[in-house]
């Protein structure tokens, strides 16, 4: 009897493969293997260069002469963001957060500034050329998802995730199943294929038994019938900050501008979860008003609770009988944080939002400079 054989589509490009039983196994260095990525250096000359589309025949609408400095060299630094797409609202929304406003005069226009960070010229692009341009040198920093990064950037050690988890951008990349292929077993041989865009078609169409795709909330998949295989899960994903070795380490500025960028990220996404509460409480010293506070598991703050004197004259007399307590919690620790305060003599507890906290120095500022070797 003829072997039973699978074929498996994926979301890239690439060449048709037959793979073993041993190679249904996930893994990332299978997948990568069948991208393509193509990005060179680009050489400095003085000739004018051409760029044009990636269709059949460049016609002249198309082709735009290249008008950078004619040694090749360029002074400004260049952070590449999603031109469009679901990271692009997100990703302008997050530098928003951090007092990084991109100033784009119209959404056409691919170039624009963040007035804070000058020196710095936004370029944007599609994600995957993000990746490409950091590689080829023609973008120093860029904000991709962490697959994009892992699909287009090959494993070269020029990339450097400099923040891998700016917490938005979720999905997994994931091998789901057809119902067709959940009854049959003894597979032999696997063929792969690659295709763009709504591979969740495939098993329905006949094309292929499993795919490879990209998974967030899992309705796509729900919707045309699938299932994800348990473990199969090859990558998980969510928005990075990425940036080029070479121009951390050799184009002047891009290190100290990668530095307050990560900074204000860390800052932001550290305060997001957090809020200031404040309350009153009645009690003999200080000390044995902070030594209530830290009784209960909720409210030990990021490093203990400031207590303060509220000071009234009483009789004619200056007293301090009432204490004011600040603390930060984390937001899903809200209520019970509430709950335990009362509990220990808390009153006017006031709840405000936490905008930044900037720790003494990032621990990935520190993890930066040694994978840079500084
Ligand atoms: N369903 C999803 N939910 C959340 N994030 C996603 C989802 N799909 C993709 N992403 C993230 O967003 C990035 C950009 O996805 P997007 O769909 O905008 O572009 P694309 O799939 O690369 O191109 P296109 O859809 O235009 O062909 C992905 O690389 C991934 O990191
Ligand atoms: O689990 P869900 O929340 O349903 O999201 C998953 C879908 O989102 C992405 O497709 P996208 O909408 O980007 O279209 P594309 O296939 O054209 O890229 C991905 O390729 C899946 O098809
Ligand atoms: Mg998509």
């Amino acid at each position: 009897m003829a072997p039973a054989s699978m074929s498996l589509v994926s979301p890239s490009r690439g060449s048709q493969q037959l793979l073993s039983p041993s190679s249904i196994t996930p893994s990332l260095s299978a997948f990568r293997a069948r991208t393509s990525i193509g990005a060179s250096s680009p050489k400095p000359s003085a000739s004018p260069r051409i760029v044009c589309f990636s269709g059949p025949l460049p016609s002249a609408a198309a082709v735009a002469v290249s008008n950078g400095r004619p040694d090749g060299e360029r002074r400004e630094i260049r952070l590449g963001l999603p031109s469009k797409g679901r990271m692009a609202e997100d990703t302008l929304g997050l530098l928003k957060d951090c007092q990084l406003s991109v100033k784009q005069v119209n959404p056409r226009q691919y170039v624009a500034k963040i007035p804070q960070l000058s020196g710095l010229l936004v370029w944007f692009q599609r994600p995957k050329d993000i990746v490409k341009k950091l590689l080829s040198g023609d973008l120093d920093i860029g904000i991709v998802g962490f697959d994009t990064v892992s699909e287009f950037g090959q494993g070269n050690e020029d990339l450097i995730i400099v923040h891998e988890a700016l917490d938005y951008g979720d999905c997994r990349l994931s091998l789901a199943l057809g119902p067709k292929f959940l009854k049959e077993n003894g597979l032999k041989h696997v063929s792969f294929s690659t295709g763009e865009g709504a591979l969740e078609a495939a098993p329905a169409m006949g094309t292929a038994d499993v795919i490879m795709d990209l998974v967030s909330s899992g309705t796509t998949l729900k919707e045309n019938n699938l299932k994800e295989i348990e473990g199969g899960t090859v990558l998980e994903s969510q928005a990075v900050l990425v940036a080029s070795r070479k121009s951390l380490v050799q184009r002047e500025g891009v290190l100290d501008t990668t530095h307050e960028i990560l900074e204000r990220l860390e800052a932001h996404l550290k305060a997001v979860d957090q809020f200031t509460v404040t309350a009153n409480m009645r009690g003999r010293s200080a000390e044995e008003v902070a030594k209530r506070v830290l009784s209960q598991p909720s409210l030990p703050g990021l490093q203990g609770p400031t207590v303060s004197p509220v000071f009234c004259i009483r009789d004619g007399e200056m007293v301090a009988d009432y204490y004011a307590i600040v603390i930060c919690i984390p937001k899903k620790a809200l209520y019970s944080s509430v709950q335990q305060l009362r509990a220990i003599g808390g009153s006017g507890v006031l709840i405000s939002p936490l905008t930044y906290i900037f720790d003494e120095e990032t621990p990935r500022w520190q993890q930066l400079l040694s994978k840079l070797g500084l």
